[in-house]
């Protein structure tokens, strides 16, 4: 399986970051993949809601998901897009923050809402509440390409292993994990988790980050931390994107999943437990 991972710097105009996402997945697709996977966020990174009420458009209509979809169709490969912001009918009027896998002639194939709210203060002066902006999902997902089955997540979700073993269990063989991880915890965790994610299920982890300084329409800014990471099912980095937009190409062996299963099957070692008595 050749799979290709785009690493963008995207702001919050829609319309610009579609231009450099479609001129690099056309690059993916002439270098052999099968498959190119974008990061989180795709169509707007958020510095503020009001911003992005203004730009950002509910499923049936996103000219994002509409240009990708109509492009995987013309060049016959698949997609994952990482994520899309996305108005939803809500009353609460919350987005989604949605993964979207495209088949080769362009139909959804998958859908994904991302569960695990970025609710943290990494600082006295970086806050995240996604929450306040997005309505988290419920649902895991795992789909089938051609090459292989895919388990879907986004960003955050990495620090909740539960969700991965669940995925992992159902046949997952690849644990798609797109990104717009923050600078701090990306020094301190990012690669760190995403090894463990593999080595613990024996499984590839494909990783297409968000990178570098975001600029907003209105003059704010956000940082995110690139390195777009593949990791093996044995835990070795088979690719690090460093901090610079672009597309890298790697070919996943599939035959990797089954040995480092068959060495260490602790994937099917699980046992139920009683929690820990109050002490
Ligand atoms: O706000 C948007 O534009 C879209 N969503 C994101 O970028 C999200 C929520 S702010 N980012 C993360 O989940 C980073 C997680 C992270 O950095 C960590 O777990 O340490």
């Amino acid at each position: 399986m050749r799979a290709a991972l785009l690493q963008l710097n995207s702001s919050d105009n829609p319309t610009a970051n579609l231009n450099a996402t479609l001129a690099l997945l056309r690059e993916a697709h002439a270098g052999g993949a099968q498959i190119a996977m974008t990061p989180e966020v795709t169509n707007c990174v958020s510095t503020s809601r009001t911003g992005q009420n203004a730009v950002l458009q509910d499923e049936a209509s996103d000219q994002t998901l509409a240009a990708i979809r109509d492009l995987a169709a013309e060049l016959g490969f698949w997609v994952l897009i990482g994520s899309l912001a996305l108005k939803t009918n809500d009353p609460d009027g919350r987005f989604a923050n949605r993964s979207f896998l495209i088949g080769p002639d362009g139909a959804i194939m998958a859908r994904y809402d991302k569960i695990h709210m970025f609710d943290v203060q990494v600082s006295e002066s970086e806050i995240y509440r996604e929450s306040a902006a997005f309505r988290p999902g419920d649902r895991a997902v795992v789909v089938d390409t051609p090459f292989a089955r895919l388990g879907l997540s986004i960003c955050y979700d990495l620090r909740f292993p539960m969700l991965y073993r669940a995925l992992a269990q159902a046949g997952a063989q690849v644990l798609c994990i797109p990104a717009a991880f923050s600078p701090v915890t990306g020094a301190a965790h990012w690669l760190s988790l995403l090894r463990a994610r593999a080595i613990e299920n024996g499984a590839f982890v494909v990783a297409p980050a968000q990178t570098g300084l975001h600029k907003a329409q209105d003059g704010r800014e956000r940082r995110t931390h690139g390195h777009g990471m593949v990791i093996a099912p044995w835990g070795e980095v088979l690719l690090d994107m460093g901090r610079d937009p672009g597309v890298a190409l790697v070919d996943l062996d599939l035959a990797r999943v089954k040995d480092a299963r068959a060495r260490v099957g602790s994937l099917t070692h699980d046992r139920a437990f009683l929690p820990p008595d109050a002490p």
